[in-house]
């Protein structure tokens, strides 16, 4: 189903503040990102880039006792930032799902998985018990669950990580919401199990024609799973383009060092490229100047802009700072190399 306009999600200008001792300090800087309908829009990024600030502003859950939001996260024209509980409520699991990285801390150890993918539709919708439960043996097959009239009455202890996340998506689905947030839904989970999850949101997305915000570090499941890439470094998106471009052509020195330091990209253990340092800690991040400057020694000052803006490079490709023009890795030996 195409939509007449393609934005899920508007996000404007929206800053985020961690409160640490008397000071608030900037986590995501000035972030200007649209969500589509029908797309999984990747947002990746080392350890400490911002990436579940963004998310967490996005759907209130910031404690605003030690945080500050700014900026707009326009949803269906309603502006996120700053709704109440009572409000925000009437969006999360209903029109936004969420899934997080640990489906056990998801998840109520002392409730039956039956009760617990309930709890949403009991929440959001009218339908009666046996009208739920029908809908309840549904989400779990739709999610491959085999025999789900045996799981709806076992607890989280007694699946496999892989079940668990399983049970955590189909609760996210169950009011079939616009939009998806999920982040890290992969990480906990091993290598053949992340596959599996990753079509499932796949298929969910398509089936649903729903927009994804696929919040993870690691490019593998990028590569597999995006529709477009939004690479954050220190609290700012440094490139975003569609996932050949973010691939076959990237500009941003952060997004070249991420791709060299793929495990796929390299010849063997020797030769995986380590990006030099990691992202400053609040208090440390420098307030201007372009902020990963410090992790490429050799690129020389004056190839950086003072206060570097994101630059459109080809249709629906941009990338923050002028730098990106000349940028090289140094060779083993001193030459730099493309
Ligand atoms: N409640 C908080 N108080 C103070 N600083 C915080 C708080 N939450 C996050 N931060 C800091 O904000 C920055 C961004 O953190 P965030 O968790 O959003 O990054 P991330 O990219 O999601 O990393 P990870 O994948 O490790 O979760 C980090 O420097 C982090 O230490």
């Amino acid at each position: 189903m195409k939509q007449s306009n393609p934005t899920l999600l508007s996000i404007e200008n929206l800053t985020t503040y961690f409160k640490i001792g008397n000071d608030f300090y900037p986590a995501i800087r000035h972030i200007d990102l649209n969500v589509n309908h029908d797309e999984i829009l990747a947002v990746v990024g080392e350890s400490g880039c911002g990436k579940s600030t963004l998310a967490e502003s996005i759907m209130g859950l910031l404690n605003p006792s030690d945080s500050k939001v700014t900026g707009k996260a326009i949803f269906a024209g309603t502006n996120l930032i700053n709704l109440n509980e009572a409000e925000l409520n009437q969006y999360r699991g209903l029109k936004i799902g969420m899934i997080f990285q640990d489906p056990l801390s998801a998840l109520d150890p002392l409730k039956t998985i039956g009760e617990q993918v309930a709890e949403t539709l009991v929440y959001h919708t009218k339908d009666n018990a046996s009208k739920r439960k029908q809908r309840v043996l549904s989400l779990l097959t739709q999610v491959g669950i085999h025999k789900p009239e045996v799981i709806i009455n076992e607890f989280p202890h007694q699946l496999s990580g892989g079940m668990r996340q399983r049970v955590v998506i189909a609760m996210a689905i169950a009011c079939e919401p616009d939009l998806i947030i999920a982040d890290e839904p992969t990480t906990a989970l091993d290598v053949t199990i992340q596959a599996q999850i990753l079509d499932l949101l796949k298929s969910i997305q398509i089936k649903n024609h729903c927009g994804i915000i696929l919040i993870t570090h690691d490019l593998g499941v990028v590569a597999e799973t995006a529709d477009r890439v939004a690479v954050m470094y220190a609290g700012q998106i440094v490139e975003l383009g569609n996932v050949e471009q973010i691939f076959n052509e990237p500009k941003h020195p952060y997004t070249r060092s991420l791709l060299r330091s793929m495990p796929q990209n390299s010849e063997g253990d020797d030769d995986l490229y380590v990006i030099e340092g990691s992202v400053p800690s609040l208090v440390k991040m420098p307030t201007h100047g372009d902020l990963f400057a410090s992790r490429i020694p050799w690129v020389a000052d004056n190839q950086h802009e003072d206060d570097p803006k994101m630059h459109i490079v080809d249709n629906h490709h941009w990338v923050r700072c002028i730098c990106y023009k000349h940028f090289a890795f140094p060779k083993k030996g001193s030459d730099l190399v493309d």
